[in-house]
């Protein structure tokens, strides 16, 4: 299974083409959009999420609810397109006009100057427009098509905020997998610790007083998924490899860690392995799960425990040095509008990289072409893991 994306952030629509779903397999555009809504909530984001309202329009690949086995495809429009469909309309301009309009002053910490640079690109909208986080709207509807399998198979996934600029949310093992989803969907931070919610709240309001930006720590938990998916024979099959890429592939991410990840370096090998456990009922499982459910790039059985790195948002109201790539000039960077965190957001985001990534790993090991064989497999994999 693979996924393109297309479109630009002020352009007519998002596209997203998803290959090598199954044929059979529940999807309705109600599951895309109940992961896109999600997506466009969460405490410090900017006035654009007023204006749009992100629905999808499946174009391809579904018929009477149950996909076809071609390929999927999928359009969200970007309601925003009507403000700017002289910039943004493919035909060509009056070039004097379009100078005028021209963006040549690039931020720091976005994609604008490297990409003016490396495409050729004197106007840096043309960089903007694409390195856009809107782009993540596409890849969250082509991981709830993920998602959504995943969830038929009995493998559920959260995401939900660990941390926002230095404040920690404390790990909440007791709750069950449905509550950490509900208490994710509940919180304008997407925190499961109601305590510190509220100095979330706080910090990015602050931030956004003082025309600044904040970054945070997303979390991931998938349960569910049996042992020895991913492979450890070749560099680009290793499962949390792959995750890792795709966390760090989300616009602004910085790194990604596994189960106690950075913390590993500084403890001995005893306090780091999870030891090895047996019972007749639930056949081979780990006492800890220090590794967040992976060795040598494939599962362990127990749940996937993967953080990622935001960093806070580039465009900022408080000014940064700049320097104009036409007069050369220092400038002060000043701004219309923009998000001052999208952790909480984010977090969504992973979620369903993630789901991708996952679903992408299963559907390489089992049966898949069509979805119900597909289900038999996992079930009769599950039970082979379990008397192993
Ligand atoms: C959900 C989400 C929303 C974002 N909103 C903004 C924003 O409003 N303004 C901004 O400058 N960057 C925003 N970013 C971050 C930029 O897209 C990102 O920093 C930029 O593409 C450069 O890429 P890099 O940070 O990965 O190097 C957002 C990122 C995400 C994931
Ligand atoms: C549009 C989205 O996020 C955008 C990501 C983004 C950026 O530079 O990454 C900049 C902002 O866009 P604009 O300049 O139009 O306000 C965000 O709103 C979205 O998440 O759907």
């Amino acid at each position: 299974m693979r996924y393109l994306t297309a479109g630009e952030s002020h352009g007519k629509q998002l596209t997203t083409i998803v290959e090598g779903v199954p044929a059979g397999m529940p999807l309705t555009s109600a599951n895309i959009n109940a992961s896109l809504l999600r997506r466009q909530k969460g405490h410090g984001r900017g006035k654009r999420m007023q204006i749009e309202k992100d629905l999808v329009d499946i174009c391809g690949g579904v018929r009477h609810g149950y996909t076809l086995g071609s390929p999927i495809a999928m359009v969200v429009k970007n309601d925003d397109f009507k403000h700017w469909e002289d910039i943004m309309g493919e035909d060509p301009v009056d070039v004097d006009k379009e100078i005028r309009r021209t963006v040549s002053r690039p931020r720091p910490g976005h994609a604008d100057l490297n990409g003016a640079i490396k495409y050729g690109h004197r106007d840096m909208r043309n960089i903007l427009e694409r390195s856009s986080a809107r782009e993540t709207a596409a890849r969250v509807a082509a991981g709830a098509v993920a998602k959504t399998m995943l969830n038929h198979l009995g493998i559920n996934i959260v995401g939900f905020v660990h941390e926002i600029a230095g404040i920690t949310a404390q790990d909440k093992p007791e709750l069950s997998m449905e509550e950490k989803i509900e208490q994710s969907e509940a919180s304008s931070v997407r925190c499961l610790d109601k305590t510190v919610e509220q100095q979330m709240k706080d910090a990015i309001d602050q931030a956004k007083k003082d025309g600044d930006s904040i970054g945070g720590i997303c979390e991931v938990h998938v349960e569910g998924m049996p042992a020895g998916i991913g492979s450890y024979v070749h560099y680009d099959r290793k499962l949390d490899a792959r995750i890792a890429f795709a966390v760090q592939s989300i616009n602004a991410f910085k790194g990604v860690e596994f189960g106690i990840g950075f913390e590993a370096s500084r403890r001995p090998g005893s306090k780091v392995h999870d030891e090895i456990i047996w019972s007749e009922e639930e056949g081979f499982k780990r006492r800890t799960n220090n590794l967040g459910g992976f060795e040598g790039g494939m599962t362990s059985g127990m749940p996937i425990v993967v953080k990622g790195v935001m960093k806070p948002i580039p465009t900022l109201y408080k000014p940064l040095q700049s320097v104009d790539i036409e007069t050369k000039e220092v400038f002060n960077a000043s701004i219309e509008r923009s998000d001052s965190c999208a952790v909480p957001a984010a977090a969504v985001v992973m979620e369903h990289v993630v789901a991708f990534e996952i679903a992408r790993a299963i559907l390489e090991q089992f049966p898949n072409d069509q979805f119900e064989k597909l289900q038999v497999a996992i079930d009769q994999y599950r039970e082979e893991v379990r008397c192993f």
